[in-house]
């Protein structure tokens, strides 16, 4: 039996005075991928927010079967592309919420750290500087540093947008590995083919949920 790692109970949520997501009730099985899909404006990444716990409904709850702190990996566009920081220092940044940002690594962190950067595949470039690296290589260690949370639950915001068919393949076949070994994880998408893949759907139409169920049962 398929469990419930969240419970979204009648979830309203915006910015200031404009409601984005209305009455959302909608829930999330434990390590399995669940694909959130609608237009653009949809409300996708704001949903995501909600469920990272970054932005509070204004009316209904988010329950969290603890997965612990949630890992929210935020679209690659939002990223300055000149930002002087090696991929091994972006990973690192993953740590921050464990030990604080101004603490220096311990062995730990460290082991923590070189796995998530080999789980991904970027561990040959952790001392490139993020400005160098290709669309595929950067996604994939944004990843990275949400593994480096330790979270039971991943939330990416269109992780494989813009990237070539390789790439996008690289980081979908992750995302699959990922569920396999327990995670939770949650991503934004809008190819269908993406959505497909996944175990779970959510549909949004103007803030609204409109369909939830196995991918093929909500997308046609
Ligand atoms: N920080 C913000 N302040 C005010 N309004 C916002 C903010 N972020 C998003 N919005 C608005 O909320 C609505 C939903 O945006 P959201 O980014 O959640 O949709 P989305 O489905 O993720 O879109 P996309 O597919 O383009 O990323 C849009 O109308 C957007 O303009």
């Amino acid at each position: 039996m398929t469990e419930t790692a969240i419970t979204v109970r009648g979830v309203s949520a915006g910015y200031g005075a404009t409601t984005v997501l209305h009455d959302i009730t909608a829930t999330v099985p434990r390590a399995r991928v669940t694909a959130l899909v609608g237009h653009n404006g949809s409300g996708k990444s704001t949903l995501l927010g909600v469920l990272a716990a970054c932005l509070t409904p204004s009316d209904g709850a988010v329950e969290h079967a603890g997965a612990g702190r949630p890992a929210l990996v935020p679209q690659r566009v939002h990223i300055p592309a000149a930002l002087p920081m090696t991929v091994r220092d972006a990973v690192a940044m993953g740590r921050w919420a464990h030990r604080g940002w101004w603490r220096p690594l311990n062995r730990k962190d460290k082991a923590v750290i070189a796995e998530c950067m080999e789980r991904v595949g970027v561990a040959h470039l952790a001392r490139r500087q993020l400005r160098e690296l290709s669309g595929g290589q950067s996604q994939r260690t944004l990843i990275a540093q949400g593994l480096a949370q330790r979270s039971g639950l991943l939330l990416l915001d269109e992780p494989a947008a813009g990237l070539d068919q390789d790439a996008q393949e690289r980081i979908m076949n992750i995302i699959d590995d990922l569920a396999g070994d327990g995670i939770t994880v949650v991503h934004a998408t809008h190819d269908p083919g993406a959505a497909r893949r996944a175990g779970h759907c959510l549909l949004l139409d103007d803030g609204r949920l409109v369909r939830q169920g196995p991918p093929d049962a909500i997308l046609h």
